[in-house]
């Protein structure tokens, strides 16, 4: 089954971003009412977090509907926003695979103590790799993670910088404090300070209540900030002031809140390039890279693969998709492939061939990507001949999915319609 879906119910509004990249899906309901309403309407929930001080007396009809729903839903009652507010932060530094331990170990009337122990992942899982490359990694993590040292994630797009930064905070003695995502490329230049830096009440219209800001939340915690290469250059100095006091001035304040945090910034961007040509400051530059770590390409480590593939549809299997093996000829041919959207592109290909596969096995003809990047294939039995014919194979199984509509195959093989309308000339289809 597997579904990756949590509803919450109460608790104070603002105290939510932290699951904002959480790798789930998560609902925010404020009455009891509304949150039966959305069982009833047969929405599935994974687990129901319900906050006692908002919810009375409507409690006890909803934790029926929610144990009554099939499948059933796992509840967890907590006393008050306090409560809620330290398992927000402790679900954001969650995989989808640990929800299902964390299920596992929730009763409905849980004792924390118990339910958090039992579902605190090992150091490095979700950071699949047994290649030289990935273990060097991993003993430098090991080295460097304890010591609460700024560090800097370097390397391509999809290499899997943020499963390192996890792994890095899992490893440090912050682990049972929050760890908080933020992507500075994805937040808009207006609301940057703000949701870093946090604001008062009436700092500007529209601000009808102070936030803490991602800063002042991963307090005694690590704040992930990915993408720093997009952080606007006012940011830039703002953050480095912090960094410098170890304090922080929300917008609106005059007097400033003490902050003791680890950063752990990530780029697919050269920084130092970035400096050179005037678009990063250099004094942040150099506080931040106290220590590189370089993600390494999938390309480079691509002994890993078959591993990265297990685990891969081990995580499908959990999201509901029936159990699939993989073919050795496809493997080979996974490991011919440049790869470079990385893991990530990794996980679309295994998606992609995972709906496309009717038997129990994945095997060359469902494989669809982009041969420019095919690497090597004279060392395994593909050519490039075959490749051809296997991206064929699989656009026609993508358009008998979906019935001939071209968007939704277009969709299911991840790539544009554009693209798709050029393969269907190419091959006649
Ligand atoms: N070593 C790994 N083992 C298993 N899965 C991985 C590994 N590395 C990355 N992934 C998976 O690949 C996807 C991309 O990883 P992640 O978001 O950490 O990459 P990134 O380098 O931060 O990408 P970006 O630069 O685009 O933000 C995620 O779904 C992640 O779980």
């Amino acid at each position: 089954m597997g579904i990756s879906s949590i509803l919450i119910i109460g608790g104070k509004p603002g105290t939510f971003r932290q699951t904002a990249r959480a790798p789930f899906k998560v609902t925010y309901v404020d009455d009891a009412g509304d949150a039966a309403a959305m069982v009833r309407d047969d929405e599935i929930f994974q687990l129901a977090i319900i906050t006692l001080s908002k919810t009375g007396p409507a409690v006890l009809p909803l934790c029926n509907s929610l144990l009554e729903a099939t499948p059933p839903a796992k509840v967890m009652l907590v006393a008050g926003d306090d409560e809620l507010q330290e398992i927000l932060s402790w679900l954001a530094g969650l995989t989808p695979g640990d929800i299902n331990s964390f299920t596992r170990s929730t009763a409905p009337l849980p004792e924390k103590e118990k339910t958090v122990t039992s579902a605190l992942p090992s150091r490095f899982e979700g950071l699949i790799g047994e290649s030289p490359e990935m273990k060097k990694v991993k003993t430098l993590i090991e080295k460097i993670a304890p010591t609460g040292t700024t560090i800097l994630l370097q390397g391509e797009s999809g290499t899997g910088k943020e499963v390192l930064a996890r792994a890095i905070h899992r490893s440090s003695a912050r682990s049972d404090r929050p760890f908080i995502p933020v992507d500075c490329a994805a937040i808009s230049g207006t609301i940057i300070e703000s949701e870093l830096f946090g604001h008062a009440k009436g700092a500007f219209t529209g601000a009808d209540r102070s936030t803490l800001g991602m800063i002042r939340s991963a307090d005694k915690g690590t704040l992930f900030l990915d993408e720093i290469g997009e952080l606007p250059m006012n940011m830039q100095a703002k953050l480095l002031r912090t960094l410098q006091e170890r304090a922080v001035k929300p917008v609106g304040e005059s007097r400033i809140y003490p902050v003791d945090i680890r950063i752990i910034a990530a780029t697919n961007r050269n920084l130092a390039e970035g400096v050179k040509n005037g678009e990063f400051r250099e004094d942040l530059y150099y506080r931040l890279n106290a220590i590189t770590i370089y993600a390494p390409p999938l390309r480079e480590r691509a002994s890993d693969i078959p591993l990265i593939c297990r685990h891969i549809l081990n995580r499908l299997e959990n999201e509901g998709f029936t159990q699939k093996t993989i073919s050795e000829r496809a493997l080979t041919m996974l490991s011919a492939y440049g790869w470079p959207g990385n893991v990530r592109e990794l996980e679309n290909v295994m998606r992609r061939a995972t709906m496309l596969t009717n038997g129990d096995t994945i095997d060359t003809d469902v494989l669809s990507f982009e041969s420019g990047h095919m690497l090597a294939l004279e060392a395994c039995d593909v050519n490039p001949g075959s490749m051809a014919s296997h991206e064929k194979e699989a656009i026609q199984k993508a358009l008998q999915k979906t019935s001939g509509n071209r968007r939704a195959a277009a969709d299911l093989l991840g790539i544009s319609e554009a693209t798709l309308y050029r393969r269907l000339k190419t091959y006649s289809i």
